[in-house]
């Protein structure tokens, strides 16, 4: 017998946690039974400002180079670069990164490979009750909540205990070989990233080192997104805006299709064009937190386009656990500026975070400010 209505509801409410999500149709699915000329009503999204199709020109955005970090001779520039990048932007593309053309090569034919397949294969990797891990979607509460053009798998990878290798895809076959390479080519350049976002902000010494070390031993998480041509792209949304309540993010592009949009500090949503061989990073809450709101955790979403469909690989990169989630100390001590957040153990951190309410039109991090 169907739960009525009310006692669904009832059910919803209870669940409190966000560390799950109610199962919905696939798009990708959708889209092959047969394009629909219109779009389903659960996707038409007036709830969210329309998706702006000819957004500001992505002239502005910065670019950063690895190498010239990692150079003597031009490091104090580019560190410069960075420290406005990260205030300004809170993102950035990264050229020069070294994460291997091998783990990027894999990953863009293997990733792709996974959603060409068809959808009783990759219902084996599917998200089970209680989990936000495998194939399927993230933070759906509500059955009458308005829905992303998107289908995603989210797997764990690193630390390699961590893994759920009954999640992870043994189709195609070399899949697992490409998520395994690419995650510790990734942790490589997210533990070089963050040092040198930390030397930007005056991190020095232990607690730089404290910091490197962390990234080290953290979780790696990687979502991988599908999003289908869409028959109204204009009234649909590919990912909702958000932050990350990652350390970083890195993400890479499959194609070249743009999508992915961040918000700018004067409100303006600028796309972030897919450059060949660049990641592009962006911090997220943990980061904002550690610098005391001088860099930012900046919101981003996806749109969608009528033409083609796009594959985005995201790495959510988290320090340690044992490193607690705070403002610097240091550069609390070095400018003698007052703390603007709490600090919290990570998991307090994320715990709030799952338990934060959807609807709320507060951000997430204004709740953990003093
Ligand atoms: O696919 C994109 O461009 C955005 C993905 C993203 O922001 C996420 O998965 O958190
Ligand atoms: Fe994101």
């Amino acid at each position: 017998m169907g739960l009525g209505r009310s006692e669904k509801r009832q059910m919803e409410e209870e669940r409190v946690n966000l560390e799950w999500s109610l199962p919905v149709p696939s798009v990708q699915e959708l889209v092959r039974q047969g394009q629909p000329d219109a779009l389903p009503p659960s996707y038409v999204r007036d709830d969210v400002a329309p998706a702006d199709h000819s957004p500001e020109s992505s002239q502005g955005l910065p670019c950063i180079d690895l190498g010239k970090l990692m150079d003597p001779s031009s490091q104090s520039t580019e560190l410069h670069n960075l420290h406005s990048a990260c205030h300004q932007w809170g993102l950035f593309l990264l050229v020069n990164h070294e994460v291997s053309d091998e783990g990027m090569r894999l990953m863009k034919e293997n990733v792709p490979g996974f959603f060409k397949l068809p959808y009783h294969e990759k219902q084996k990797s599917a998200q089970r009750p209680g989990s936000l891990e495998g194939y399927g979607q993230a933070f759906v509460t509500s059955h009458e909540q308005k829905l992303d053009w998107n289908d995603m798998i989210f797997l764990k990878c690193l630390p390699s205990h961590a893994r759920n290798l009954d999640m992870w895809p043994q189709n195609p076959p070399k899949f697992r070989i490409a998520l395994d390479k690419y995650s510790e080519d990734l942790r490589k350049v997210a533990v070089a990233v963050v040092k040198y976002i930390g030397m930007a902000l005056g991190t020095h010494e232990g607690e730089l080192e404290l910091l490197m070390k962390s990234f080290w031993e953290g979780r790696y998480e990687v979502r991988m997104n599908y999003y289908p041509p869409c028959p109204e792209p204009e009234r649909a949304m590919g990912l909702s805006p958000h932050s990350d309540n990652s350390g970083i993010t890195m993400l890479m592009e499959c194609g070249n299709m743009p999508g992915l949009q961040v918000l700018s500090r004067d409100g303006r949503w600028v796309t972030v064009p897919p450059v060949p061989g660049s990641i592009v990073v962006n911090l997220g809450q943990i980061m904002e937190i550690y610098s005391n709101g001088t860099y930012r955790a900046p919101d981003h979403r996806a749109v969608v386009n009528k033409e083609k469909e796009r594959v985005s690989i995201v790495t959510f990169c988290y320090p340690s656990p044992s490193l607690p989630v705070g403002p610097s100390p240091q550069l609390l001590a070095a400018t003698g500026l007052t703390p603007l957040f709490q600090t919290l153990s990570h998991s307090e951190y994320l715990q709030r975070f799952y338990n934060r309410k959807l609807d709320d039109v507060a951000p997430f991090i204004s709740t953990l400010k003093l």
